[in-house]
């Protein structure tokens, strides 16, 4: 199979699809690889380390999408990059489809096969593509909210830790899944006063174990929420239904109630957001202020950080990459369930469930079509 490997091209996206180390082990196992130019430099990869793994290098983006059979990589495409799709090409990334009908047009108008990151699971019923990205997600949005609680970014000047003689910052989490878990983590590590809230309670019975009491847990409710938002210095949006768009759980009336200066981290916001005033930001201008309580929205993060990203999801993707390269898509989704369930787009029809929900559009499931 010819795999093509092009350079992301979102706002200040750096990371990538396949690593040095992968094209050795797709090359080893007779695969071509085309690697676009520079497109692991902002990973710290250069195109003599993918040469020297096997890959070809290629001048254009537009050469990689056209002669490859599968396109893998990081990001859903952005508008400029939909008149690479054709009928026949397998893409395999995030693709975030839920609030994207454009990209959902697109993908179905040229008959892409689009397999979605996000919504590949595993035997245990988890999303271990998202998985890595939503470690790194979750640990960052405490180090973001804590630079955005300072004055001069607009926060209301609260050290999350607090000194002695000073309380901590309060810190509200919703969704205590990975996101979740991870930002309780360093919040915790922080010094701060942590609530996690969850509509799961075997979960909050989890976190409560996990985390030995240091921290609070609450019931998803709109009386609990509201009043954990209110107290809360910073807010983290980590709420996922997997494939569909967030719900949006934290009104605008209640941001409305939040101190000002306070600080929203809506790291869900790649499904939509789960917080009402949130909309996505980008890296070059990443937050913006409702009600004097400061919003940062990013739908990349993780590319803040990309040498430690594209090692992380790499080690998670790799092992589809190859399957799919040995057995094929076609044949892949029929053996791999968790494969199947990563399938959004095939042949011109939309073939997951909660994506048609949230378009209020058809779709056929997977199984019937392969
Ligand atoms: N902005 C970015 O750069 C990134 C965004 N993400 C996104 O972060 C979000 C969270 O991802 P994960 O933590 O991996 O998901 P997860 O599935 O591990 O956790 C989601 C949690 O939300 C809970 N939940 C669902 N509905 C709820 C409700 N109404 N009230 C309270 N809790 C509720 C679930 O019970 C679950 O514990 C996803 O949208 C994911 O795509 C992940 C990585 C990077
Ligand atoms: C999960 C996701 O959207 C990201 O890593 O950018």
């Amino acid at each position: 199979m010819t795999i093509g490997v092009p350079k992301e091209v979102k706002d200040h996206e750096s990371r990538v699809g396949v690593t040095p180390a992968g094209v050795k082990a797709l090359a080893e196992a007779g695969h071509k690889i085309l690697v676009e130019t520079n497109a692991g430099a902002l990973s710290a990869f250069t195109d003599d380390e993918y040469q020297s793994a096997g890959a070809e290098i290629v001048g254009s983006a537009y050469d990689v999408w056209r002669l490859a059979d599968m396109v893998v990589k990081v990001k859903e495409p952005v508008e400029s990059e939909y008149r690479n799709f054709r009928e026949g090409l397998v893409l395999f990334t995030y693709l975030h489809l839920a609030p994207l009908t454009a990209l959902t047009d697109a993908l179905l108008e040229k008959k892409v096969t689009g397999i979605a990151y996000e919504t590949v699971r595993d035997r245990t019923g988890g999303l271990p593509l998202l998985t890595p990205m939503s470690e790194v997600a979750g640990r960052m949005s405490v180090q973001v909210g804590a630079t955005y609680l300072e004055k001069e970014h607009g926060g209301r000047g609260v050290l999350l830790g607090g000194v002695p003689g000073t309380p901590p910052g309060n810190v509200c989490i919703i969704g205590g899944g990975i996101v979740g878990t991870n930002a309780a983590k360093i919040a915790l590590g922080m010094g701060a006063h942590v609530t996690i809230v969850d509509m799961n309670l075997n979960r909050l019975r989890e976190l409560d174990d996990i985390f030995a009491g240091r921290l609070h847990t609450l019931a998803s409710n709109s009386y609990n929420i509201e009043r954990a938002v209110c107290a809360a210095d910073l807010v983290i949006g980590g709420v996922l239904i997997p494939g569909a768009a967030a719900p949006k759980i934290v009104t605008r009336a209640m941001v409305s109630k939040m101190k000002k200066g306070a600080v929203i981290v809506d790291v869900a916001i790649d499904q939509g957001g789960c917080i009402e005033t949130a909309r996505p930001t980008t890296h070059t201008d990443p937050s913006f202020v409702v009600d004097g309580v400061v919003h940062y929205c990013v739908t990349n993060m993780p590319a803040a950080v990309p040498y430690t990203s594209t090692l992380a999801l790499t080690n998670a993707t790799f092992p589809y990459v190859m399957k799919l390269a040995k057995m094929g898509a076609q044949a892949a989704i029929k053996e791999d369930a968790g494969i199947a369930e990563g399938v959004n787009t095939y042949n011109g029809s939309l073939t997951y469930g909660a994506v048609a929900t949230a378009q209020n559009r058809g779709w056929k499931q997977i199984a019937g079509l392969v």
